[in-house]
């Protein structure tokens, strides 16, 4: 018998009510059982036409729902749904997978509770040649994100150093650093440099490049890794989505193809 696994989603934005109409519509070995969403009557509606319209319940019950709970809300209520979920022994999904790494105890407390993080691929490529490297020796990995200005737009560090990104009017480089203080600072815009540096040499060896381009109307990302065994140099260029344009399209495809690996009897990739 093909496994089945039921689905919580936290948030139904851009990447979760993607998701949620995606697995709606029906997907072999998952089955959507809840939602959490921050505005109810909104949530109401969106699942009014669903074929099984999931629960809507807090962010913290999602684990109690479900076998498989997916956060994709802001990072600010990211333990709200984390915390929940691995103290259950769920299979915990995160987008805001920056929010993870100042939080690296949760991985220690799902040792204990027997639960799992999976990390998607999210907006970015190539993870798992990242993976595969990072079993051997890594030199150096570096992430250059260009996004178009509004793409960038609140993000804390661009506040605290008083940034205007709105007013850039060419390329420019508006931070240059570790992955650790890149998802501090950006931590809207740069959950594919967390994810990166989790699949490789962690945090505080990743480097990271933030620019405001108005040339580009995409959500860019260049990768380059030396490694022992291969070189990578891998481009993504991602189309923002009409809800939220910091949030590239393939986000909820990336996750989707990830939920489907958790069931799914030929999977591809490492
Ligand atoms: N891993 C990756 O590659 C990527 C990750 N992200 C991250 O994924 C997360 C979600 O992104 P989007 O869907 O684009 O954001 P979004 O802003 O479109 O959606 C977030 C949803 O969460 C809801 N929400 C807010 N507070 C809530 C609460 N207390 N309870 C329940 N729901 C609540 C909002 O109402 C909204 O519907 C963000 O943290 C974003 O930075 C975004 C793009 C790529
Ligand atoms: O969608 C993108 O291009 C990347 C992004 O926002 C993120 O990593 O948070």
């Amino acid at each position: 018998m093909a496994r089945e696994l039921t689905v919580g989603i936290g948030g139904l934005g851009a990447i979760g009510g993607h998701l949620a109409r995606s697995l709606d519509a029906g997907v072999e070995g998952l089955r959507l059982v809840a939602v959490a969403a921050r505005d109810q009557a909104k949530a109401r509606q969106a699942i009014a036409g669903f074929r099984t319209p999931p629960a809507l319940v807090g962010l913290a019950e999602l684990a109690e729902h479900a076998d498989v709970v997916v956060e994709a809300a802001p990072a600010a209520v990211f333990e709200q749904i984390a915390e929940s979920a691995i103290a259950r022994g769920r299979i915990f999904v995160p987008s805001s997978v920056g929010a993870l790494l100042p939080r690296m105890h949760l991985v220690a407390r799902a040792k204990e509770t027997g639960a799992r993080i999976v990390v998607p691929t999210g907006a970015l490529l190539g993870l798992d040649a990242v993976r595969a490297a990072a079993e051997g020796e890594v030199e150096s990995v570096t992430i250059q994100t260009r996004k178009p200005p509004r793409g960038l737009e609140g993000a804390p560090y661009l506040v605290a150093n008083a940034i205007d990104v709105l007013a850039i009017t060419q390329p420019t480089v508006v931070f240059k650093g570790n992955a650790f203080d890149a998802a501090r600072g950006f931590p809207a815009n740069v959950n594919v440099a967390a994810a990166l540096a989790l699949a490789g040499i962690g945090p505080e060896r990743t480097m990271v490049e933030i620019w405001g381009d108005p040339t580009v109307t995409r959500n860019t990302h260049t990768i380059r890794v030396e490694a022992a065994a291969a070189r990578l140099t891998m481009t993504i260029e991602n189309v923002p989505s009409e809800e939220n344009p910091r949030t590239g399209k393939i986000t909820p495809l990336s996750i989707l193809a990830c939920l489907r690996g958790l069931t799914s009897t030929l999977k591809v990739g490492t």
